[in-house]
């Protein structure tokens, strides 16, 4: 493959990323909310976007099914770094990792009592890391979606979830308690196509920075 193929996930990375490509000069064709397409062409016959499930992309960049990517530090966090670099914040897909948990529930008391607690989450890795360094003994169970539901059923004490509005656990009676991080969409290079493919990869980049830069302090 000669071309450049850029990894990127239906929803908000999609929607997000397409301005940005527009300022690079490169328009996809095809609509992927109408179109069952999983390979875009765009204007540019050297450069085409691969569409894969979110936490699908930093696989494909590692590997070498897509040179590039754009992934949710949560997700690039998750996946772990190897054979990705990782250049650019695109400063797009902005929330930020919180614990949450029922408003009834009294979550500093039970971190001061050193209570064990049950925390649901999709980002295990990011959870077990934060409870660690704060000393907080917790059992973690993996979740793909819906992470809401588990304080309201009795699954889990807490949650470790994404926030942006506070809507979602305002509807479900959640409370946010600690905000662990801020999150945003990074730009992920697989490193041998960075040698491969230098002059048009670069370009790439380059114009990905120069239509992301400014939104980051936005
Ligand atoms: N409410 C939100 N506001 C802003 N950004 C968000 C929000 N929720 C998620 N994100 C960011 O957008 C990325 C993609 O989220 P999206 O909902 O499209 O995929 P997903 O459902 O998490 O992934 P998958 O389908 O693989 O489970 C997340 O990894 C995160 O970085
Ligand atoms: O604070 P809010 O603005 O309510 O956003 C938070 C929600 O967004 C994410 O979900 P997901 O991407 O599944 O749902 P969405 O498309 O509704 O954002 C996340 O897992 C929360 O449920």
């Amino acid at each position: 493959m000669t071309g450049i193929t850029l990894a990127l996930s239906k929803g908000r990375i999609f929607d997000e990323t397409l301005p940005l490509l527009a300022q690079a000069g490169v328009r996809v064709l095809e609509d992927p909310d109408t179109s069952r397409k999983l390979i875009l062409a765009t204007n540019q016959p050297d450069v085409r976007v691969v569409l894969v499930r979110a936490t699908d992309v930093p696989t494909y960049v590692q590997y070498g099914g897509a040179d590039l990517g754009v992934t949710g530090l949560d997700t690039l966090l998750e996946h772990g770094n190897q054979g990705l670099y990782q250049p650019l914040d695109l400063a797009i897909a902005r929330c930020r990792m919180s614990v949450a948990v029922r408003a009834d529930f009294d979550y500093a008391s039970a971190v001061r009592q050193g209570s064990r607690l049950r925390v649901a989450t999709k980002y295990v890795g990011i959870a077990r890391e934060f409870f660690a360094a704060k000393g907080v003994h917790v059992d973690l169970i993996k979740l793909y979606g819906s992470m809401e539901l588990a304080p309201l059923t009795g699954l889990a004490d807490a949650i470790v979830d994404l926030v942006s509005t506070g809507s979602t656990l305002k509807a479900n009676d959640l409370v946010e308690v600690e905000r662990i991080m801020d999150i945003s969409s990074r730009l992920v290079v697989n490193q041998a196509a960075l040698k491969l493919k230098q002059a048009p990869m670069r370009r790439l980049i380059d114009a990905f920075a120069q239509a992301s830069c400014g939104k980051a302090s936005a």
